[in-house]
């Protein structure tokens, strides 16, 4: 929208200000720093006009590197271009993009109020008066802390910080949207509510955002897509459904939360893990041939012999009675958590296991238990050669 369409009363309101999203576009990109780190390997990656693209891994893995180089604050090695919409952005200055940031300390100005820390950009960017105040306003309103503009940011909680940030990213208007692990300096339940707030925010705006983390139930809950990285590469991209149910690596499978592993063999279309055998068929997900020789690394090759790795969450495993029983094993340890118990049992694999039960189960440290598994809540890697690093190298 243009500063003359701004300035007409009935037209200020922020919801009408969707950007459209413009799509952001990385080819062949690596980076390396001088002093020798290959923090990103090459890769390509595209962010849809309106997209919120999560990057999720671990310390180190490249995260803030990719967040940098989109923002411009690094450059990609030689080779790598970075378009925005049909803008070859490369070289360009961080001025120039029109990117808004957020991270995770405010980097406010203590002794402006909130209404000037909002303006400050948009007084920089020479918008004029009238409409400067106007945007800041609308902001403000739109963050909620309207009733906050005229306290200065060293009177404010983490949060209410958190949002005159965000307020200030937004008000210029960028082209895309980065956020650099935004919450992570706020209490639990402060988090998970600007979280959603944050969710439909981007939503309402139609905003390109990028927004990294290493906390899984974050990426699930903002992310239109999740990007998850491993040691400067990208190991796996999809919606936080598939990146959750369908891991195509170990790694991606540990990473988002399937906390219990298990050594199994795979035999004639079988898994089989000691005494239980359970049909490839009925197994919820399972990689048991080489993604890269099938050539598809979605697909579900029911192929292949030898040992599997065997992961799943508290809910692939059930007590049972006695007769139902496939495997035993013997309650260490109990966790009341409200809605459930978490047990701690050993004897099923060589390490301890999770699973939860009603919360009113009659159970006690010690008991022997009998369990199920559910296989549609398994997922299953047939251990070929190069598993792990072929999910890598996708
Ligand atoms: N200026 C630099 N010079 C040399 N190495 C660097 C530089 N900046 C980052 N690195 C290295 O590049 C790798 C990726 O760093 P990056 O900050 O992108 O990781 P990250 O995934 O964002 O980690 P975290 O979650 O801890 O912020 C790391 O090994 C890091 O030590």
């Amino acid at each position: 929208m243009n500063a003359t369409a701004m300035a007409q009363p009935g037209s200020q309101t922020v919801q009408t200000e969707k950007t459209g999203g413009t799509r952001i576009e990385l080819a062949r990109c690596t980076k390396t720093f001088p002093d020798g780190t290959r923090a990103l390997l090459p890769f390509d990656l595209t962010i849809n006009g309106g997209e919120t693209l999560v990057l999720l891994g671990p310390s180190g893995c490249g995260k803030t590197t990719i967040l940098r180089l989109i923002a411009g604050l690094e450059f990609p090695d030689a080779g790598g271009k970075i378009t925005f919409g049909e803008d070859d952005v490369t070289r360009q200055s961080i001025e120039k993009r029109r990117v808004g940031m957020v991270f995770q300390s405010y980097a406010l100005f203590p002794n402006m109020t909130v209404a000037e820390n909002v303006a400050y950009g948009l007084k920089v960017q020479k918008v004029e008066r009238r409409e400067r105040d106007e945007r800041v306003r609308a902001m403000l309103e739109m963050m909620h802390i309207d009733m906050l503009a005229d306290r200065r940011i060293d009177q404010l909680s983490g949060g209410q910080r958190q949002r005159v940030a965000l307020a200030r990213a937004i008000a210029l208007r960028p082209r895309v949207l980065l956020l650099d692990e935004p919450l992570t300096a706020l209490d639990a339940k402060l988090r998970v509510k600007l979280r959603t707030e944050i969710n439909s925010l981007l939503r309402k705006l139609g905003i390109t955002a990028i927004y990294v983390t290493h906390d899984q139930e974050e990426a699930m809950a903002l992310g239109d897509r999740i990007v998850v990285m491993q040691k400067g590469a990208i190991a796996q991209i999809g919606t936080p459904r598939e990146i959750y149910r369908a891991p195509l690596s170990p790694f991606v499978a540990d990473f988002v939360g399937a906390s219990n592993r298990l050594d199994g063999r795979i035999e004639q279309n079988s898994l089989v893990l000691g005494d239980v055998k359970i049909s490839l068929d009925q197994i919820g997900h399972a990689m048991t041939g080489d993604p890269i020789k099938n050539g598809d690394s979605n697909s579900n090759s029911r192929s292949g012999q030898g040992l599997a790795d065997i992961y799943f969450r508290a809910d692939g495993l059930a007590i049972c009675a006695p007769d139902q029983g496939q495997i035993r094993g013997r309650v260490e340890a109990i966790s009341y958590l409200g809605e459930k118990s978490r047990l701690t049992v050993s004897g099923i694999g060589e390490s301890v296991i999770t699973l939860d039960v009603d919360p009113d189960f009659q159970i006690a440290i010690g008991d022997d238990i009998h369990c199920r598994f559910n296989p549609e809540r398994l997922t299953v890697f047939g251990r070929y050669p190069d598993a792990r690093n072929a999910a890598q190298a996708m």
